[in-house]
């Protein structure tokens, strides 16, 4: 079968070199069932141009508390995996938006690898991120996956050897996540990443050279994401939008509050 290009691969190769990719990422089914299309579709007319959408499992080991907080909450309101294609079909009737499947490697299996990614694949998922499925773990999945024409992208870290990141390239398709600190998911001091992130993204820079790089982890403002994400193609958002979400739901306007953030993120202006 020869692989078709998917909407993560078109989004970076006519994308300019000074342009910066925001990617948000959400929980699906937060807050609430109903809205998380409405989301998605408002987030990609106010500046996204990449949906992560999050699995909701009970045991997120990668995940600080802000995205533990929308995964149980999403948990409650009920949301399950054919809900979460059904969401993606939903927004394939009027978006192009490459997106993105982010969960982890138990309840994939429970559903069962192949029955998972045909629907992702045939539901219009164009990619997966499953922090708990690494590299060397990765023909569980990687197999199927190129079969139904998703992306698989894996992640590095500060810690990361060289050698481990040219791995990481060499597997991945779509691009590379450059987690920007050690440790888990969720808003920190925006110097605090900006310090550290400059020499691992020059090694970053110097061994991933296959793939197009996002960095995420701590980006909380348009400051953050411009120091951080100067040297790669763009940047990633959970926590942060997840807390904005927070504060104004369900508060009456609170989609347009939240956009209005997602404005800000991308322009540095609402
Ligand atoms: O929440 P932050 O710090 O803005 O980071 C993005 C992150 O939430 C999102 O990409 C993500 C959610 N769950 C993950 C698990 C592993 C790696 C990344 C993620």
């Amino acid at each position: 079968m020869i692989a078709q290009k998917t909407r993560i691969q078109s989004l970076f190769e006519n994308k300019s070199d000074d342009e910066k990719i925001m990617s948000l990422f959400i929980s699906a089914g937060y807050p609430d069932l109903e809205s998380t299309v409405e989301l998605i579709l408002g987030f990609e007319v106010n500046g996204a141009e990449l949906i992560e959408l999050g699995m909701p499992f009970s045991d997120p080991l990668a995940d600080g508390p802000t995205i533990q907080y929308a995964s149980n909450t999403a948990i409650s309101n009920g949301i399950t995996m054919s809900k979460i294609f059904e969401m993606v079909r939903e927004v394939r009737k009027s978006s192009e938006i490459p997106l993105i499947l982010m969960g982890y490697i138990n309840p994939i299996l429970k559903y069962g690898v192949e029955r998972f990614c045909k629907e992702a694949g045939e539901s219009g998922v164009d990619g997966l991120i499953i922090p708990d499925a690494p590299v060397e773990e990765s023909s569980i999945i990687s197999k199927t996956a190129d079969e139904y024409n998703l992306n698989l992208i894996y992640l590095v870290a500060p810690n990361s050897t060289n050698e481990r990141m040219r791995l990481v390239d060499q597997h991945s398709n779509g691009f590379v996540y450059c987690v920007s600190v050690t440790g888990v998911t969720g808003a920190r001091e925006g110097e605090e990443v900006a310090k550290s992130v400059e020499r691992f993204i020059d090694r970053v820079k110097s061994n991933v050279t296959k793939n197009p790089k996002l960095v995420g982890f701590g980006i909380k403002s348009y400051e953050d994401a411009k120091v951080i994400s100067k040297e790669v193609d763009g940047f990633i958002v959970g926590s942060a939008l997840i807390d904005a979400i927070r504060k104004e739901y369900p508060k009456k306007g609170w989609k347009d509050k939240v956009f209005s953030f997602v404005r800000k993120l991308k322009f540095g202006k609402a």
